[in-house]
């Protein structure tokens, strides 16, 4: 292992040429996290003996999970041993980005702040959708890319065979697809040495008025927010007052500095630094990333382009099980959101399931990481609504209306109902193309294209609409090709669709967590199948209660529960009072978790079953 190097130069002072900026884009799992591991401890920044897996994985959840949710950047110095470089240190600014669909806004804000990166593919798996989806946002940014097979120490590892595929796709030579294995250390030194060969140093005008750009935000408790900024041109220093370039915000740079890996404050950021400044401001929104920051005196006038705002595209409804947590699921996700700019939510309140928020969020993964994280730090038991995308209604009178929840939907007469689409990418081996096809076009699938990457895996190119992606579409995918396929989808705007609402109702009142906008072919099995589970689970009552799913006023579907007197004093013949009682408090409490439909109880438990995913038959709530 290479001694560390003596001299660092400061942030503020450090020859621009001697800088490279990268990041690692791979598909989950294939090692990213890994791999960083192995450069901190390789460059010499983190002490083997503090050293831990995923050491730039701060949260607990991107540790449980394995998975990189939020980008982090590191400073490294490394002296190459081979090439024009020999011997002198050069600084490597690494930037570890998250892997998963949902965070594709996260990576191409990365990505914009590099000049080369580093494409991780796994010797036992060869690409996968996610490969490609990053690799096609790398060659948009024009960046440098060098592809390294990673996991070469697997027996189960193909290298040649994975070497040509990779090679085929971004018109490289085999022989020059490095291989290394993250886990053991082989071949990362000469890693290193190659981005310092191959990576372009950054070009930014020194004299020049600051530009910096923006490509994270954390909410820290301690210190409030920390910035993770690019210096493009110019200098960003110490106690100097910043603008925001698209408010005009102005702040004081109470701190300056560089991640290495701990942070490291500095007297400034010079052209082409990555680091970390902070300001006092308490919310990520106020320090928005893709934003330009400049100085404000004699600040520049043009910002950096390149910026794109995240755009929630899944909703769902959350409720406390307890009502009487309303007032804490408010404060912790005010809190979710001081850290998170792609959060939104807005007070809800449903006849079945009380008071909640209706959250909108970039995907399905993102509404499980903020579940699980207030149902974890927050100690909060929630139930979600089915989750359903943003539709755009279009009234004959030409008005229109966003619809982010069933209910909003609207009565009169309707034009046109548009639904958003996206572009799905599937690989998977050849021998599940059928199967494949099959799901696509359940789902109302249009294949756009498809395209052999070596004999036996093949990519599938197919628009789809993003509601039929975001429910099970992927454990679907997933179930069907034995684990083989991996998706990628990015949106590419909207269809017009013959989509209407279809309510569920319980003695002629509609309960507004079951209400759905779905396809008109698909209105009939998702009023049979609501009508059928909710049958199942709504206790008799002292009348009969017809379950209707309706389309408007039309009646699609009917099932009906038998009227029953619950006398629960009936098998206590004569005598003893108390025992009455007892039995009759004991009622009381169950009614406590009822909840009244019009003159319907339904047990709580009913509703949350109902809501359930499960193809299985719905456990039987009745008491
Ligand atoms: N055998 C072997 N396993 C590896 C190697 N590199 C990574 N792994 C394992 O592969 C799994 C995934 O590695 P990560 O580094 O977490 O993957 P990632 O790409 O960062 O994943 P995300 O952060 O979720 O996108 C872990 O179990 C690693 O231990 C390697 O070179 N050899």
């Amino acid at each position: 292992m290479p001694a560390t190097p003596t001299h660092v130069p400061e942030p503020s002072r450090t020859d621009p040429a001697l800088i490279r900026n990268f990041c690692i884009i791979a598909h989950i799992d294939h090692g990213k996290s890994t791999l960083a591991d192995r450069m901190l401890q390789i460059t010499g920044v983190v002490d083997p003996r503090q050293m831990r897996a995923q050491y730039l994985d701060r949260m607990d959840i991107e540790r449980e999970r394995g998975i990189t949710i939020k980008s982090q950047a590191v400073r490294l110095p490394w002296a190459p041993r081979t090439g024009a470089g020999t011997g002198t240190t050069h600084i490597l600014n690494m930037i570890d980005t998250p892997g998963h669909v949902d965070f594709t806004y996260e990576v191409s804000r990365s990505l914009a702040a590099c000049e080369g990166t580093i494409l991780v593919v796994d010797a036992a798996q060869g690409i996968e959708a996610q490969t490609l989806a990053n690799l096609y946002l790398a060659l948009e940014n024009d960046l440098t890319i060098i592809p390294v097979l990673n996991k070469i120490d697997l027996p189960a590892a193909q290298p040649e065979k994975y070497a040509a595929e990779i090679a085929h796709i971004i018109g490289c030579d085999p022989e020059s697809v490095l291989k290394v294995s993250a886990k053991t250390g082989l071949g990362v030194e000469e890693l290193l040495d190659h981005v310092v060969e191959n990576i372009p140093a950054p070009v930014g005008v020194k004299d020049a008025p600051a530009r910096a750009m923006i490509f994270d935000s954390v909410y820290d408790t301690y210190r409030g927010v920390v910035t993770y900024v690019r210096v493009v041109d110019g200098q960003l220093n110490k106690r100097e007052r910043i603008a925001m370039m698209s408010t005009g915000a102005t702040h004081e740079l109470l701190e300056i500095g560089v991640i290495s890996p701990e942070p490291k404050v500095s007297e400034g950021l010079g052209v082409g630094e990555v680091g970390y400044i902070i300001t006092g401001v308490k919310d990520v929104r106020q320090s928005k990333v893709g934003d330009t920051i400049t100085s404000m005196v004699k600040g520049a006038t043009v910002a950096l382009g390149g910026y794109k705002d995240p755009r929630p595209m899944v909703f769902s409804g959350l409720y406390p099980l307890d009502g009487s947590d309303y007032p804490l699921l408010r404060d912790a996700l005010d809190k979710l959101r001081l850290n998170d700019a792609a959060l939104v939510y807005e007070p809800e309140t449903s006849v079945a399931l009380g008071f909640g928020y209706r959250c909108g969020f970039l995907g399905l993964l993102h509404l499980e990481i903020i579940r699980e994280r207030l149902e974890r730090e927050f100690k909060l038991d929630l139930i979600s609504t089915a989750p359903n995308v943003v539709y755009r209604v279009v009234m004959e009178d030409g008005t229109e209306h966003t619809v982010t929840n069933p209910s909003e939907f609207p009565t009169g007469k309707i034009a046109e109902v548009h639904e958003p689409v996206v572009r799905g990418t599937i690989l998977a081996p050849n021998e599940f193309v059928g199967a494949i096809m099959e799901l696509c076009q359940a789902r109302r699938g249009n294949l756009q294209g498809m395209d052999y990457l070596s004999e036996d895996r093949v990519e599938l190119r197919y628009t789809l609409p993003l509601a039929e992606i975001v429910f099970d579409f992927f454990d679907q995918l997933k179930s069907k090709t034995r684990g083989y396929a991996s998706l990628d989808y990015e949106p590419i705007g909207e269809q017009s669709a013959q989509l209407v609402k279809v309510d569920i109702l319980l003695h002629g009142d509609a309960v507004d967590a079951f209400s759905a906008i779905v396809h008109k072919d698909k209105a009939y099995n998702y009023g049979v199948m609501m009508a059928g589970k909710l049958q199942k689970l709504i206790p008799r009552q002292q009348f009969e209660v017809p379950i209707q799913a309706a389309i408007g006023s039309r009646v699609i579907a009917r099932e009906t529960v038998r009227a029953i007197r619950k006398d629960v004093l009936a098998k206590c013949y004569g005598g003893d009072i108390s025992r009455k009682r007892k039995l009759l408090e004991k009622q009381k409490e169950g009614k406590k978790r009822m909840k009244m439909v019009g003159r319907v109880e339904v047990p709580q438990e009913a509703f949350i079953a109902a809501l359930s995913t499960d193809d299985e038959a719905p456990k039987d709530a009745k008491k």
